[in-house]
């Protein structure tokens, strides 16, 4: 895992060297995937299943073989062991809990001629949730999708989800059940989201599309933005440690791990003014990396684009991480509450030493789909709000169209607008 050192004369470009990622701009991948959305859009259900059975090796002849009915996630939540159960009923618990108070409400005002202004929040009528399930099973995904969906008031949520091999994830469908999908269907990849964006003839077609995948998503949900809302384009996790050197090195290595392991291309990072200190996090990594069965990933991840970094102080520590904008920021420090203020950009922060991100990941309420690659710097978590509206209202009273038709015709008349104009000044006694 590369040192690197603020005091270095060339940190600053070191610093851009290593966080140089453009996500899902592989010139090859978009044209597969510009291919693939072509073909679901003309021939619906039969390059679907053509591509999921091509991709993920399935062998299936109809794409309503690939449905999943309410009936099999129900069995698979009650086929789980008990323990498990009661893990996804308690995370999904503290997710919705989180999330009911993002939910926005609508409001309206009378200015001084009676006029009522105001905003109308409305949640869409049907979205559709990207789980991923091509490398590994994300049951957690589908809490931090379809959850918000759901407090948000959306009335149809469609999942879909690949099923390599046609291997099917207990807890995936147990998550279904719990968090509430409408329809869910084992299928993924770019003709998933094709499908959702265009509508086939057994899948209908949203108004938003949510969630993170692969290159091959990620370049399908940029293509279809347009026809369909997304939420962002996921990158590969990443995480950054701020430590001021109090905290035990071992959890620190293992936080830098934990996200490691998603990804040979995930980002674990760790800004620290102690020398001393990340000598003893390189310990605990050479020593704890030979235990995990993630091992490889974990090793490829911190040599492709992990990074110790030493910093002056942790006044400086907290202005690298907003140039670096991550998707996770751990304050492993004595007083987080004290650095708080100095950090804008990031989409989770992590405060004080026990809070491991991996907590956010599953259970602590709020949302594990969050901006990557610097997006942190304008973007936000999953949240309800991605899955309602806003809808402006204007009541004019006979009195506010007297003031704001006069204001209205002047202006229109210097755009040279003259229906706009006339239609105020028709309304002026
Ligand atoms: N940001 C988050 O919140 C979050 C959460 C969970 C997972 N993730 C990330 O999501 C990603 C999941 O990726 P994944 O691959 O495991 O699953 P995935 O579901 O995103 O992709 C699997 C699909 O990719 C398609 N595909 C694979 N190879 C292809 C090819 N050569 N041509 C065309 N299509 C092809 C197939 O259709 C397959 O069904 C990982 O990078 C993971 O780290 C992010
Ligand atoms: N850390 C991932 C988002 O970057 C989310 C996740 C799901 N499961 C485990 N982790
Ligand atoms: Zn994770």
């Amino acid at each position: 895992m590369r040192r690197l050192d603020s005091r270095s004369p060339d940190f600053q470009a070191q610093l851009r060297a290593l966080l140089a990622f453009e996500t899902s701009q592989d010139p090859q991948v978009d044209a597969a995937v510009a291919g693939i959305l072509a073909e679901v859009k003309a021939c619906g259900d039969a390059a679907v299943v053509a591509y999921t059975n091509r991709f993920d090796g399935t062998q299936a002849q109809t794409l309503a073989e690939l449905e999943l009915s309410q009936h099999e996630l129900k069995a698979a939540f009650e086929r789980l062991p008990a323990a498990r159960r009661e893990a996804l009923v308690a995370a999904a618990q503290r997710v919705r809990q989180y999330h009911e108070r993002q939910r926005a409400d609508s409001w309206s005002y009378r200015d001084e001629d009676g006029t009522l202004l105001g905003q109308q929040i409305t949640p869409l009528d049907r979205v559709g949730v990207y789980v991923p399930g091509g490398k590994a099973a994300y049951p957690s995904s589908v809490l931090m999708n379809v959850l918000p969906a759901h407090v948000a008031g959306v009335p149809e949520i469609i999942m879909v989800v690949p099923t390599p091999r046609g291997e099917k994830n207990d807890l995936v469908l147990a998550a279904a059940h719990v968090a509430g999908v409408t329809r869910a269907f084992t299928v993924g990849g770019a003709q998933a989201v094709g499908a959702l964006a265009y509508g086939t003839e057994t899948i209908p077609q949203v108004d938003k599309i949510t969630g993170p995948g692969n290159a091959y998503v990620a370049a399908a949900k940029r293509a279809v933005f347009g026809i369909v809302g997304i939420d962002m384009v996921a990158g590969p996790s990443e995480i950054l440690v701020i430590c001021d050197g109090g905290t035990d090195p071992d959890w620190v290595a293992m936080d830098l791990f934990s996200q490691a392991e998603h990804d040979e291309i995930a980002q674990a990072i760790l800004l620290c003014p102690d020398a001393a200190f990340i000598e003893r996090v390189e310990a605990s990594i050479a020593r704890l990396l030979p235990t995990m069965p993630r091992r490889a990933i974990i090793e490829a991840s911190l040599a492709n684009r992990g990074a110790l970094i030493q910093v002056a102080d942790l006044v400086e520590a907290c202005e690298i991480a907003n140039y670096i904008a991550p998707e996770h920021l751990e304050l492993s420090v004595a007083e987080p509450e004290a650095w708080l203020p100095r950090l804008r950009h990031a989409g989770a922060i992590f405060m004080g030493r026990f809070t491991s991100e991996s907590l956010g990941d599953y259970c602590a309420g709020p949302n594990h789909v969050l901006p990557t690659a610097r997006t942190a710097r304008y973007a936000s978590p999953l949240g309800v709000y991605d899955f309602q509206k806003r809808t402006s209202l204007i009541n004019v009273s006979e009195l506010g169209a007297q003031k704001l038709g006069r204001i209205a015709s002047e202006l229109a008349h210097g755009e040279g607008l003259s229906a706009h104009a006339r239609a105020a000044e028709m309304r002026l006694k």
